[in-house]
């Protein structure tokens, strides 16, 4: 884990490699795929910027106001029309300041709006994604992207886009009105200025990779934290605080670095966006007043040229930081689709198998030549799975007996289409499982892990959890409650705090490995499934408490299928049958007895499991752990019993 979690030399190659590189796609092309979550929001965006153009061109008239008093009353010294051309500009200065306020009020909400829609978005995409992409995304790059890249989008669209638009707009304005006072002072000012597009035009290319690469950055940031948050047992059991902490620090300077760059980028383009107005400026004064003095321009004009480039100046230095947020947002926008572009790989078939009968399927699964081999296994790897054929009968309960890499987790993986076969077919009461949605297959199984991830709510949220449809508080929610919790031998929780009612904390450690298991296992039962698949959990049991939760299952979930992953041979007790899974296929079936019998390579395995078993035992300070002798007599005394 400590590799995955700090990574160190080039932070930025941590995450997945990005579909589009950040000169790809042009800005404006990328930027336009936020218009189908805008739209809701264009009218008020629309109106906000005819109020931003509103407040730019009262500004550009006052200088009109200006001229016509310096050249008329002020020359004339008409007293009353001082007074009116005043009474004017400060008529113009109230419009002014009212269509700010208003262009302020229209973009308030838009941003939110788009922002809320893109997050819940994607978050439902995250749902749908297959597991093979959770596997290879980092959680803080996910993070980053639902939190900081949205946050970009909506302060841009709030703020930068409008005000992008409405200073290149006023700029153009601008230049028209300074024409029309000098085409001489006019054209100087302009070719001044022209050097800004180029500029421009190079920074976003410098930019553009600085703004990916800080991104990506605090994205690998963000999953560190998480995972060292997570992992905060494991280091301090090892004392490895200072040394996560000392590998955390290259990589928060690597971020520092990365928008060390950015801020020096930035104030790069700023030093020419200051420097070439007043350039532009200077060298307009110089032939303004030679103009002036030669009687081709009058003072009034020369005053409300100068007044009119002034205000330009605004929307002109203004340009490098509305540029380089434009250029954050667009790496935003990248970011985010990279994620929402990934395909839903496993996914609903356009024509679904009838829905089962209301009582649900009976529960025959049936493994036809499977096949299968994670994505990202070496080519020259053989298939893990290659070939697995196994029946397993309606209300019977299947061992998978492996050794440890075998596959057995993988191929139970596939019977809830967390990973789909590569070749063959899976069918629950005959039908393809890729025939059925995934709503009905997930209905149909349930699935219990070794590692209980339990969520931070209350006990009776995580056991219903399965159980959308009833009411938690409601008489069948809490009979449903009751007997899972009685199966799973889960009777804990009435001594919890508030019962039912207590918050187990994020992903339930407050309680006990073994407690979070019972819980867990309680939500798979709840879910009433006709196949229940159970990937070794009751691990963190003590040997009674697995004992009495073994017979409840047996005798309350007589017509449920179970598929158990064996990880220890007392697990093995619970099974009416066994398969053996080597090699890639099911190398046997059979009863316990059966198999051990018949099969030297059964025999083989399920020594090494009691190996495995014990030593888990001692380590677990257990007082006895099952040995394959006793394994024997207790699934024949369950034979017997049967
Ligand atoms: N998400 C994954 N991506 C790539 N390879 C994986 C993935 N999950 C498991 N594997 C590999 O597949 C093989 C089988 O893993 P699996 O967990 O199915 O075995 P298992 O029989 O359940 O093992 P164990 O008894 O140790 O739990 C292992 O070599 C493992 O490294």
């Amino acid at each position: 884990m400590l590799d995955r979690l700090f990574v160190t030399s080039d932070a930025s190659s941590a995450h997945p490699v990005p579909s589009t590189s950040p000169a790809s796609q042009g800005t404006v092309r990328t930027l336009a795929r936020l218009i189908p979550f805008a739209r809701p929001a264009m009218p008020r965006l629309a109106l906000g910027m005819v109020a931003a153009l509103a407040a730019g061109v009262v500004t550009l008239c006052i200088p009109l106001v200006l001229e016509s008093l310096i050249d008329g009353p002020l020359a004339s010294g008409d007293i009353a029309q001082i007074w009116a051309a005043g009474g004017l500009v400060l008529g113009l200065g109230v419009a002014e300041a009212v269509f700010i306020a208003l262009r302020r009020w229209l973009v308030l909400t838009p941003g939110t709006v788009v922002e809320a829609s893109m997050r819940n978005a994607l978050f439902a995409h995250l749902q749908r994604l297959p597991v093979a992409f959770h596997d290879r995304w980092q959680s803080g790059q996910l993070l980053s992207r639902a939190v900081s890249d949205l946050g970009l989008i909506r302060r841009w669209l709030s703020f930068g886009l409008v005000l992008l638009v409405v200073n290149v707009v006023t700029v153009v304005i601008g230049a028209v009105v300074l024409f029309t006072w000098s085409p001489v002072l006019g054209a100087v000012f302009l070719v001044m200025c022209l050097p800004i597009w180029v500029i421009g035009f190079r920074f976003e290319k410098s930019y553009s990779v600085l703004a990916r690469r800080g991104q990506d950055q605090s994205g690998d940031l963000a999953t560190a934290v998480e995972e060292s948050v997570h992992g905060i047992r494991v280091l301090k059991a090892f004392g490895r605080g200072p040394f996560a902490l000392a590998r955390f620090r290259v990589q928060a300077d690597q971020l520092r670095s990365t928008e060390e760059s950015k801020a020096r980028a930035v104030a790069g383009i700023l030093r020419w966006l200051v420097m070439l107005p007043d350039l532009a400026f200077a060298l307009c004064l110089l032939a303004g007043v030679w103009l002036a003095a030669d009687g081709q321009l009058s003072v009034g004009e020369l005053f409300a040229f100068f007044a009119t480039a002034a205000i330009l100046r605004f929307p002109l230095e203004s340009v490098g930081f509305l540029l380089s947020m434009t250029f954050d947002t667009r790496t935003a926008v990248d970011r985010y689709f990279e994620v929402m572009d990934a395909p839903v790989s496993i996914d609903d078939p356009e024509d679904p198998a009838r829905p089962f009968a209301p009582r649900g399927a009976t529960g025959a699964l049936r493994f036809r030549g499977v096949r299968f081999r994670y994505p990202d296994a070496g080519r020259s790897e053989p298939a893990l799975l290659d070939g697995v054929d196994l029946d397993v009968r309606p209300g019977e309960t299947m061992a998978l007996v492996g050794l440890t890499g075998s596959g057995k987790t993988t191929l139970t993986a596939l019977v809830t289409r967390f990973h789909d076969v590569d070749a063959g077919r899976i069918e629950l009461d005959g039908v393809d499982i890729r025939d059925l949605t995934l709503e009905q297959l997930r209905t149909e199984v349930a699935m219990a892990f070794e590692d209980a991830t339990l969520f931070s709510a209350s006990v009776r949220h995580n056991v219903l959890l399965g159980r959308p449809e009833l009411d938690e508080r409601g008489a069948e929610g809490e009979r449903v409650l009751d007997e899972a919790l009685r199966i799973a031998q889960a009777d804990f929780v009435d001594e919890l705090p508030e019962g039912r009612d207590t918050e187990v904390g994020e992903e339930g450690l407050s309680l006990s490995g073994g407690q979070r298991q019972r819980l867990a296992l309680a939500r798979a039962v709840a879910a009433a499934p006709s196949v229940l698949v159970m990937d070794d959990p009751l691990s963190a049991l003590d040997v009674d408490t697995e004992t009495r939760v073994t017979a409840e299952l047996r005798t309350r979930l007589r017509g449920t299928t179970a598929l158990v992953v064996a990880h220890r041979p007392s697990t093995v007790a619970l099974a009416d049958r066994v398969a053996l899974l080597d090699g890639g296929r099911v190398a046997a079936v059979g009863t316990h007895a059966e198999l051990m019998a018949a099969s030297a390579r059964y025999r083989a395995v399920l020594s090494s499991l009691d190996d495995e078993a014990g030593d888990e035992a001692a380590r677990a300070g257990r007082s006895s752990a099952p040995d394959t002798g006793r394994l024997a007599s207790h699934v024949d005394d369950e034979e017997g019993r049967r």
